[in-house]
C-alpha cells in the first residue's frame, strides 16, 4: 500500500492528512495551531507543520507529499535564504493604498485583461509596493519573494538554495505578477510592485510535476485550488477565515470590477474566485459577543425566524475585500426594542456572512458558472445553522461533504498524481455528502443589500 500526504497550511492552523495513493482512503491525520495576526513570521508555520506531521505519524512510510496553503502572503528572503521580515498575510489590509495606486496606474480593465486580477490589498504585488515605500531597507535586502506554500516546500527540500524555490500555477496566479495564460511571470509587474525585477521567483512546476526532498514533493497549490481538487469540482463555497466562492473554468476570468479574480486551478484550467475577508470569524466574534459557544450560537440562530425580524449584520469586521472596503467595520442595523434578542443577532450573523458570499455567487454566475447548487466546505460548514440557512440565502440546494480537511485532501491527491504520471489526478471516492434544500427568502438579501449599500455610497 502506497501512502501520500497532503498539507493545508491555512490562516488559523496546519492540517495534515495521510491517505492511500490508489483509493484516497484516510489513514492518519494531524493538526497544529498557527498564531493569530495578519503579520506572521514563517517560522511559526514551520513549527506547526513539524508538529502536525508528527501528530499524523510522520513521513517514514509516505511516498509523496504536497503542501497547499493560504494564498498571497508575502514571504521575502535575503540572499542567504533568511526571512527578511514577518510575512504579510492575505488579510492584512495595510497595502490598500498601494492597491488603489497600482490599479490607477494601469487601469482596472488593463489589469483584468493582462493577468485576470484587479489589485486589492490581499494580492502579493500590493504588499511588495507597500514594502518598497515603507521599508526600503527590507525591500533592498530582498533577494527572493515566495508564498507561504512555496516557502514550506522549500524548507522541506532543505537545500537552503534560493534556486530550489518552486511553486505551482494556482498560487502564482494570485501574486499579481504572473500571467497564467502565458504561464510566465511578468517582470514589469514585479518592478511595478517592488521597484525592481531582479529577485528570484519560485520556478512554476506543472500540475503533476515533483521535486526531491525527504519524500517526493509535489508542486503544492493555493488552498482554494487544492480544495477544488479535494471535493472534485462544482461550485464551492468555503467558510474558513476567508469566505470563498469558486468554480472551474476553461477560460481565465477578466472581471474589471475586481469581484471575480481570474486565478488558475491546480490541473491546468482556471479558478474564477470571489473572496471575502469575513467568514467563520464573524461567527466566532458573535458567539463571544453573546457569551455562548458555537453550538449554542447555531441553536440560537435556528430558533429565530428567517430575516431575524429585521436585524441585519453587515460583517465587515476585518474591513472587506469584496466589496473593496479595506477600512470598513462591521455593523448591526434595524434594531428595535422588540427584535433585539440573542436569537435574532445570532441569525443575523449567519445571514450576513452568507449574504456576503451570495454576492460572489452572483458574480460567478455572471462569468458563466452554473450556480444551480453549491458545495459547502471550511470550518464554519460544521455549523448546523450555516447548513440550514445557506440554501435560504443562496436560493439553491447546498451539499455538505462529510466533515474533513478538503484542502489537505486536494494536496494529498496531487501528491498521488505525482506518482502516476497520468494526464489527470487519480479518481478518489468522495465521502458521503448531506444535502440541504429550503425555500429562498429573497427579502434577506434585499435588506442586507440596503444595509451594505450605505458603506458603498459613502
Ligand atoms: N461548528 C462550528 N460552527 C461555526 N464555526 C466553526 C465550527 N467549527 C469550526 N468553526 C470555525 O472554523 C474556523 C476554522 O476553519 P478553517 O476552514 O480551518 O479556517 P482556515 O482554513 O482559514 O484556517 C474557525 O474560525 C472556527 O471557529
Ligand atoms: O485570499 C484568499 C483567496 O484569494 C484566501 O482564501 C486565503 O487563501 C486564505 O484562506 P483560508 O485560510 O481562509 O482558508
Amino acid at each position: 500500500m502506497t501512502l501520500v500526504a497532503g498539507v493545508d497550511s491555512s490562516t488559523q492552523s496546519c492540517k495534515v492528512v495521510v491517505r492511500e495513493a490508489e483509493t484516497g482512503k484516510l489513514v492518519r491525520e494531524g493538526r497544529a495551531a498557527h498564531p493569530d495576526g495578519t503579520e506572521v513570521h514563517p517560522s511559526h508555520w514551520w513549527t506547526a507543520l513539524q508538529s502536525a506531521l508528527s501528530d499524523a505519524g510522520g513521513l517514514d512510510d509516505v511516498a509523496a507529499l504536497s503542501v497547499a496553503g493560504q494564498q498571497h502572503g508575502m514571504v521575502c528572503l535575503d540572499e542567504d535564504g533568511d526571512v527578511v521580515r514577518e510575512a504579510l498575510l492575505w488579510n492584512d489590509t495595510r497595502s490598500a493604498a498601494a492597491a488603489a495606486a497600482l490599479t490607477d496606474e494601469l487601469g482596472a480593465s488593463s489589469w483584468a485583461s493582462r493577468i485576470g486580477l484587479v489589485p486589492v490589498a490581499s494580492f502579493t504585488i500590493t504588499k511588495l509596493r507597500w514594502l518598497a515605500q515603507h521599508e526600503p531597507a527590507n525591500a533592498k535586502r530582498t533577494a527572493a519573494v515566495c508564498l507561504p506554500h512555496d516557502w514550506l516546500t522549500w524548507r522541506l527540500r532543505g537545500t537552503g538554495d534560493l534556486a530550489d524555490l518552486v511553486t505551482d500555477r494556482s498560487d502564482a496566479s494570485g501574486t499579481g505578477y504572473f500571467d497564467s495564460v502565458a504561464g510566465e511571470y511578468v517582470p514589469d509587474l514585479v518592478s511595478l510592485g517592488l521597484g525592481r525585477s531582479d529577485v528570484v521567483l519560485p520556478r512554476v512546476l506543472g500540475p503533476s510535476e515533483s521535486v526531491s526532498g525527504p519524500v517526493r514533493l509535489g508542486a503544492g497549490a493555493g488552498d482554494n485550488a487544492a480544495a477544488m481538487l479535494g471535493v472534485g469540482g462544482g461550485v464551492v463555497v468555503s467558510l474558513g477565515t476567508s469566505g470563498v466562492v469558486t468554480a472551474t473554468s476553461d477560460v481565465r476570468a477578466a472581471d474589471a470590477s475586481g469581484i471575480v479574480a481570474g486565478f488558475a486551478d491546480a490541473t491546468g484550467r482556471y479558478l474564477p474566485l470571489a473572496c471575502t475577508l469575513n467568514a467563520a470569524r464573524v461567527l466566532d466574534a458573535t458567539a463571544r459577543m453573546l457569551g455562548v459557544d458555537l453550538a449554542r450560537l447555531s441553536a440560537l440562530a435556528l430558533s429565530a425566524k428567517p430575516g431575524a425580524e429585521g436585524v441585519v449584520l453587515v460583517p465587515y469586521f476585518e474591513g472587506e475585500r469584496t466589496p473593496n472596503l479595506p477600512d470598513a467595520t462591521g455593523a448591526l442595523h434595524g434594531l428595535t426594542l422588540t427584535n433585539a434578542t440573542p436569537a435574532n443577532i445570532a441569525r443575523a450573523a449567519v445571514e450576513g456572512m452568507l449574504c456576503g458570499l451570495a454576492v460572489g455567487l452572483d458574480a460567478l454566475a455572471a462569468q458563466g458558472a452554473d450556480v444551480s447548487g453549491v458545495r459547502l466546505v471550511g470550518g464554519a460548514a460544521a455549523s448546523p445553522a450555516v447548513r440550514e440557512i445557506a440554501p435560504v440565502v443562496f436560493g439553491v440546494p447546498v451539499t455538505v461533504p462529510a466533515p474533513g480537511e478538503y484542502v489537505a485532501d486536494g494536496a494529498a491527491r496531487q501528491a498521488a498524481w505525482t506518482l502516476t504520471g497520468d494526464s489527470a489526478p487519480p479518481e478518489w471516492t468522495l465521502a458521503e455528502s448531506t444535502r440541504h434544500e429550503a425555500d429562498a427568502v429573497p427579502e434577506i438579501r434585499a435588506r442586507y443589500g440596503e444595509a451594505a449599500e450605505r458603506y458603498l455610497s459613502r
